[in-house]
């Protein structure tokens, strides 16, 4: 049971639900059945499995009756690790919350679930959401469900080691690319949902800043955070984004959602699109291919009658070392509710208060999270604070600026890479310097965080070695529904070979 291009979307199974082809406690069973086969992804920290199942049957029954919740209801979704969710263990893939059962729901999950969306479980990600890899965790790294396609063995060998998923929402991403679920949320500080998204071949967006709650979000970069989604087209997106935009009073920096319908336009005609490229988004370690993708894919833009423009945002170049210095920043600050007080680990060597602090610290973060602790304190230290604290917001204002003044200029959406290459070997990544290749791999998401803009990965093609590519659209502040408008038109105009179920693992009966 699939559509046109062989993808089986949250949209099918609800059709499915409607014409009574499964019924969610069947479709529940599968999803925790494909679970097990793909264990080896490590994609889950907790599977919630009688919850799922409980779920399941309650909406099964309201079905029955005629009386769904909503549009979601039935449908199996994931959860990264770092949204807190009612008695199930949110632990962000560290040692420090590894016994956490938070008491209340984050907003986007109860939002689902009132929905009657039925939760699967929460997923593995990079320890507190830094990182780009999902291999830096408490649980282990995430696998890359195309790892295990025939294609990718045949072109890279019998003997290629298994692909990263990217990061740091990798968890997420792997669960909806392998169908343990039909849509997962994720986080984008820097770029985690996205980048994974387009590693693992699948539609990943970041909402307008503010459009969706952050309560129950466990904080990296408040200023930046949004929750993520991931699904396997842009429709299934909208339908998502419909259902969790919206000002909650818990979280001062959300906004009434502007009115748009859950549904996108058939079929957009681009002929009244301007699509902008930008010149500076050319960065050093581009590959060769994502760079003739994205040509092509501009190409088609160009075909199809859109206006397609090169434009200039010169402050790019600062985006990273920018991103670096507010996001340390902000970490120090966040991360110094974790002392073995309230909550979280702490630690037994507890002869005064300074040596529990501090040893409960080193115990419970991994190196990757102290090492941003400490520059953090040093950028905000009073002799550094201007210097580099002040001085990042106003290169942050400068980024934004340059936004403004394209979209002001007539660009409706800007069409970049997702990321620099296709998914990278997990051998390959651990032999550099992970928290170099980290901060680059994050170089065209950055910015769109820093800007508060909504942008949307879509896969658009397979690599050489069979891997997914992704590129970027990024939108005006609130167009969020104008993006994934666009983001469809990409999508049916690239045809991308999606995953299919059987290859993340040997059976070959399963169908929905
Ligand atoms: N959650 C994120 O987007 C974080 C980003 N990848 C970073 O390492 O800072």
């Amino acid at each position: 049971m699939q559509d046109k291009r062989g993808k089986l979307t949250q949209r099918i199974v609800i059709l499915a639900f409607r014409e009574g082809r499964i019924s969610p406690t069947e479709l529940c069973r599968k999803c925790l059945n494909r679970i097990k086969k793909t264990q080896h992804l490590n994609a889950y920290i907790t599977v919630t499995e009688e919850l799922s199942l409980k779920q399941a049957q309650e909406s099964e029954r309201r079905l029955l009756r005629g009386v769904p919740k909503g549009p979601l209801d039935g449908v199996p979704f994931a959860v990264k690790d770092n949204f807190c969710t009612k008695n199930i263990r949110t632990t962000c893939a560290s040692r420090m919350l590894k016994d956490y059962f938070p008491p209340f729901n984050a907003t986007v999950v109860q939002k689902l679930l009132d929905q009657g969306a039925v939760l699967m479980g929460k997923t593995n990600m990079d320890e507190f959401a830094m990182g780009a890899g999902s291999i830096d965790g408490a649980f282990g790294p995430v696998k890359n469900p195309w790892s295990y396609t025939e294609l990718y063995r045949t072109l890279a060998g019998p003997e290629a080691n298994w692909v990263i998923t990217g990061g740091s929402s990798g968890g997420s991403a792997a669960a909806v690319a392998s169908l343990t679920s039909y849509l997962a949320l994720g986080s984008d500080t820097g770029g985690s949902t996205r980048n994974p998204g387009a590693l693992c071949g699948i539609v990943a967006l970041k909402p307008t800043y503010g459009l969706l709650s952050r309560h129950g979000l466990i904080p990296l970069v408040n200023s930046m955070d949004v929750p993520g989604i991931l699904t396997r087209n842009a429709g299934d997106a909208s339908l998502v984004l419909s259902v969790l935009q919206g000002h909650d009073v818990k979280d001062s920096t959300s906004f009434p959602a502007p009115y748009s319908p859950a549904d996108l336009p058939e079929k957009l005609d681009v002929r009244n699109i301007c699509v902008g490229i930008p010149k500076e988004y050319h960065a050093l370690g581009l590959s060769p291919e994502t760079l003739a993708e994205w040509s092509r894919v501009a190409d088609l833009f160009e075909g199809a009658g859109a206006r397609v423009e090169q434009v200039s945002l010169p402050h790019t170049q600062h985006s990273i070392v920018c991103y670096h210095v507010l996001c340390h920043a902000e970490v120090a600050s966040n991360m110094a509710c974790f002392d073995g007080v309230e909550y979280g680990h702490r630690s037994k060597m507890d002869s005064s208060t300074e040596v529990m602090y501090a040893t409960t610290r080193h115990e419970g973060f991994n190196d990757v999270v102290r090492g941003r602790i400490l520059s953090g304190n040093y950028f905000l230290l009073r002799q550094n604070y201007q210097h580099y604290f002040v001085k990042a917001q106003k290169i942050r204002r400068l980024i934004s600026d340059d936004f403004r003044r394209v979209f002001s200029a007539g660009v409706d959406v800007l069409l970049t890479p997702t990321t620099l290459t296709d998914a990278t070997c997990y051998r390959d990544f651990t032999q550099e310097d992970n928290r170099t290749r980290s901060a680059q791999e994050d170089v065209f998401t950055q910015p769109a965080n820093m800007s508060g803009l909504p942008a949307v990965s879509v896969p658009t093609a397979l690599s050489s070695r069979g891997l997914p590519i992704g590129l970027q659209l990024i939108g005006r502040a609130l167009e969020d529904h104008k993006l994934l408008s666009v983001a469809q038109w990409m999508e049916q105009a690239v045809a991308f070979p999606s995953i299919s179920v059987h290859d993340t693992f040997t059976e070959s009966s399963d169908t929905i």
